[in-house]
């Protein structure tokens, strides 16, 4: 990280943000779609706008710090699919910060679009390529992630994605001081603009599964025990992350490392096939226990897929996929055979694309509600609801309601 050099921050002003609707609510705060209508008078850019409210520091666990870094960690990251910080903004009532606008929505939610409820083989290769690429540049910064889960995988316009969501993020001693040689493949390029467009099919090795069953999502919330610490130490005791896609070393108290990443990619990948997190018990301590001594279930025959997770899903972090040589370890199961790694930001035509708003439809939305951040808080406060919530938010919240996702507060641990 002390390489890394922080941006320049663009300093946002919040009464000039017009809010078209709220893309999401987290732990921390709200996600607001916005448009600056005075630089950008016809609506063209809008953006995203994360928002936490400094009221909310004192009710809600770390909340202050957690902002703070997840602001810094996003100033600090370039990568194609990871998030670039557009802007910031601190008012004695907000903390805010400006990233792009994913139109895909998130992964989860493109789960439910799909048949069944699962991925295919071929988009299942092509988001975890992607999502591998983040997360070794991630680790190549000492950053460990540990809040992987579909949620936090975001589609960006091009239908390529983006992680979301660093406050759980941290600090920990360089992969270099261990035996990580150097990644023979290089990574691809932040330049999205393609010389040559491709298509996804000449890139992807098409891997057949049969037999997958229907699926049922299985979500909960992050959790925590312990405050973490951000000192430099070598491994994090600190407790975190989403009860199914917590590893077992977290579970057990092991402390952990950047392998935590790994494990919870195989949960994802496994999610991603089944429908189903492979762990998931009818309570948190049955979960929890599943974790530390079930093995992963699969139908039908082994194939490079089902390997691929295996080893991921090994419960000595040691012995686990990517422990000694990071994501290059990966990148080199056969499952990625034929991938090009260094091409796949040049994949013209990912596996979806998301639907782009027009102007038009952003301008009459802003002409309709017409407030502006502050404005739409202190409605809130008010109780007036002056702008709708995401259109993809409400046509998906009866099934992930329905599968319940509980939410578990950091001051439980
Ligand atoms: N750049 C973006 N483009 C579109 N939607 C976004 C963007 N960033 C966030 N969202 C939406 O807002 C939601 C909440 O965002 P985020 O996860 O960053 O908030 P949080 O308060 O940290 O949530 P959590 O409870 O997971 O910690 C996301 O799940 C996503 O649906």
């Amino acid at each position: 990280m002390a390489t890394e050099k922080t941006k320049p921050m663009v300093k946002l002003d919040l009464e000039n943000l017009s809010v078209v609707r709220v893309l999401g609510k987290g732990a921390m705060g709200t996600v607001l779609l916005v448009v600056d209508l005075i630089n950008d008078p016809s609506a063209r850019c809008p953006f995203a706008l994360k928002v936490v409210e400094k009221s909310t520091f004192h009710s809600k666990f770390d909340a202050d710090r957690r902002a703070r870094w997840e602001m810094t960690v996003l100033s600090r990251l370039s990568d194609p699919f990871l998030p670039t910080l557009l802007g910031t903004s601190e008012t004695d009532e907000f903390l805010a910060w400006a990233v792009p606008y994913c139109h895909g929505g998130d992964l989860n939610i493109l789960r439910y679009r799909q048949t069944d409820q699962i991925f295919s083989s071929t988009s299942i290769r092509f988001y975890i390529a992607e999502i591998v690429c983040a997360l070794e540049s991630l680790h190549r910064m000492n950053i460990v992630y540990r809040d992987l889960k579909p949620e936090n995988v975001l589609i960006q316009n091009s239908g390529h994605v983006t992680l979301t969501d660093f406050d759980l993020s941290r600090i920990l001693k360089p992969i270099s001081s261990r035996t990580i040689k150097p990644p023979e493949i290089p990574t691809p390029k932040p330049d999205t603009r393609r010389k040559h467009r491709r298509n996804l099919s000449r890139f992807m090795l098409v891997v057949t599964e049969k037999g997958l069953p229907k699926a049922k999502s299985a979500r909960v919330s992050p959790v925590s025990r312990k405050k973490p610490s951000f000192s430099n130490g070598e491994r994090s005791n600190s407790f975190v992350g989403t009860e199914e896609y917590v590893s077992p070393e977290v579970v057990r108290g092991d402390g952990h490392e950047f392998a935590v990443d790994w494990w919870a990619l195989g949960i994802l990948i496994y999610e991603m096939m089944y429908g189903e997190t492979p762990f998931r018990g009818k309570n948190r301590k049955e979960t929890f226990r599943n974790v530390v001594q079930k093995s992963p279930e699969f139908i039908g025959k082994k194939t490079l897929l089902t390997d691929l997770v295996e080893r991921l899903l090994e419960k000595d972090p040691a012995k686990r996929l990517g422990y000694k040589n990071g994501a290059a370890e990966i990148k080199e199961h056969a499952f990625f055979n034929g991938l090009r790694w260094d091409l796949l930001t040049e994949v013209s035509r990912p596996p979806f694309l998301a639907l782009i708003e027009e102007e038009e439809t952003i301008q009459e939305r802003i002409e309709s509600s017409g407030v502006n951040v502050k404005d739409y808080f202190q409605s809130l406060r008010k109780h007036t609801v002056l702008v709708p919530p995401s259109p993809s938010h409400s046509t998906f919240n009866s099934p992930l309601s329905e599968h319940c996702r509980r939410n578990v507060s950091f001051e439980e641990y």
